[in-house]
């Protein structure tokens, strides 16, 4: 038996972060609203053949660090599991169109945030059993502008 029990003797509670990157066109705009109304709500991000981002996720989970492993959550396991859900989901996709999940809503980053949060939480359910939790998805659009949804 490994000598990690020492820091173990209580459950301990944690939080692990997997950061995540892809490239994709959007436009901002709502067809229940004139041009005009479009242009004035959301400005350039309105235009009509779109523009591109590279968005930058920290995809955060929550849970009881299991004992045997000294791993909330393998993060090699977290790698590919972003990878088949996110990657290939939104990577070089125009969200507008592409993307069965955001094609009833504004791509707005809000709106981003939430659909990437069922989709992972579906797919983390499967571990729920290991007091494993989907705790926080936060996009960054740009440099500036980021958004953090936590399932509320
Ligand atoms: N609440 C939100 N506001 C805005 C969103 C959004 O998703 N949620 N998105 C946009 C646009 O997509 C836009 O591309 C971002 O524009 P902007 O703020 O100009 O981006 P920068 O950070 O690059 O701007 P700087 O000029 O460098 O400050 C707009 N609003």
């Amino acid at each position: 038996m490994l000598h990690m029990n020492a820091p173990l003797q209580r459950k301990r509670k944690i939080y692990v972060t997997r950061t995540i990157g892809f490239n994709a066109a959007h436009r901002l705009f709502n067809p229940d609203f004139s041009d005009q109304e479009n242009h004035k709500i959301y400005g350039k991000c309105s235009n009509e053949h779109g523009h591109g981002h590279n968005y930058e996720l920290e995809i955060t989970l929550y849970g009881t660090i299991d004992p045997q492993t000294g791993f909330l959550f393998d993060l090699k396991q977290l790698k590919s599991i972003l990878e088949e859900e996110i990657t290939e989901r939104f990577d070089h996709k125009h969200l507008n169109f592409d993307v069965r999940e955001m094609q009833d809503c504004v791509p707005t980053t809000e709106l981003l945030a939430v659909v990437i949060w069922d989709i992972l939480d579906l797919r983390l359910q499967q571990f729920n059993n290991r007091e494993i939790t989907l705790y926080e998805v936060k996009i960054y659009e740009t440099g500036k502008n980021a958004v953090r949804y936590l399932g509320q």
